[in-house]
């Protein structure tokens, strides 16, 4: 499980993180949603521990993250993998030596064992004869397979995704969606994705916490909040301009 309570994080004078409390069960996926800018991208680097948060605690599997040493928070972090909003591949690198690249850094396999993970990894997103192939060769669609390949091809207890379908067309975006619930059920690991899709995020994750002012506004299944009677929830899922949300 991972659990933050009372997490607090400025950026000079404007403040993010606002006493900030959730708990993400393990072996799920916990979908984040919230307006632009609120935090959800500062939420996730606190999980992961690429941000510090100003007070409060982060804990994963029941461990503090924070102030830990260099060498403990890699071990932490070796549970994660994460898709980055633009898939964050390594131009110079084929699709073979950017999802190989976390084995060959992270292990002690042997060449034609890495081959074969790099190759099962592929297959499992649906990708087949492209591991020759450069990122500027493929669709945005097939980056983001190639991302998610790298994301689960160390097998990791959690995997994060910053909007993993921002930027893509309807149908790819469902194939995207339809992927990460087949490589959940089948890998099983904690899924956290921050994601504008509403209302297809409803259909995929098992939970949603909406951010909002800095707190978890709501947090709860797809159904309740999708019938939330909160004002500023009932807003942001129906994208209506007039209620408390004020648009800048
Ligand atoms: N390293 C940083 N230094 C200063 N400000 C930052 C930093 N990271 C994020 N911010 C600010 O924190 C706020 C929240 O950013 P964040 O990217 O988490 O929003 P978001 O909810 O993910 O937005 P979006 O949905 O548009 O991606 C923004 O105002 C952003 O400018």
């Amino acid at each position: 499980m991972i659990k933050l309570t009372d997490v607090h994080k400025s950026f000079g004078t404007q403040k993010v993180l606002n006493g900030l409390d959730l708990e993400i069960p393990e072996g799920m996926i916990t979908a984040i949603i919230g307006p632009s800018g609120e935090g959800k991208s500062v939420l996730l680097k606190h999980i992961i521990g690429l941000l510090q948060p100003d007070s409060g605690r982060i804990e994963v599997d029941g461990e503090s993250i924070q102030g830990l040493r260099r060498s403990q928070l890699n071990r932490i972090r070796e549970k994660f993998g994460m898709l980055f909003q633009n898939a964050a591949l390594f131009d110079s690198m084929s699709v073979f030596e950017n999802v190989a690249f976390p084995l060959q850094e992270k292990t002690k396999l042997s060449g034609a064992e890495i081959r074969r993970r790099v190759l099962s990894a592929l297959e499992d997103v649906g990708l087949k004869n492209v591991e020759n192939k450069f990122p500027d060769e493929l669709s945005g669609g097939m980056k983001k397979r190639v991302g998610l390949a790298r994301a689960v091809v160390l097998n990791p207890k959690i995997i994060l995704f910053d909007e993993p379908t921002t930027g893509l067309d309807p149908v790819i975006k469902r194939a995207i969606h339809h992927l990460i619930r087949e490589t959940h059920a089948k890998f099983g690991f904690t899924a956290v994705i921050v994601s504008h899709e509403i209302p297809e995020i409803f259909d995929i994750a098992q939970n949603v916490a909406m951010l909002y002012q800095g707190k978890i506004l709501q947090h709860g299944t797809p159904e309740e909040i999708q019938n939330s009677t909160h004002p500023v929830v009932r807003q942001f899922i129906s994208g209506s301009l007039d209620g408390p949300i004020h648009m800048v």
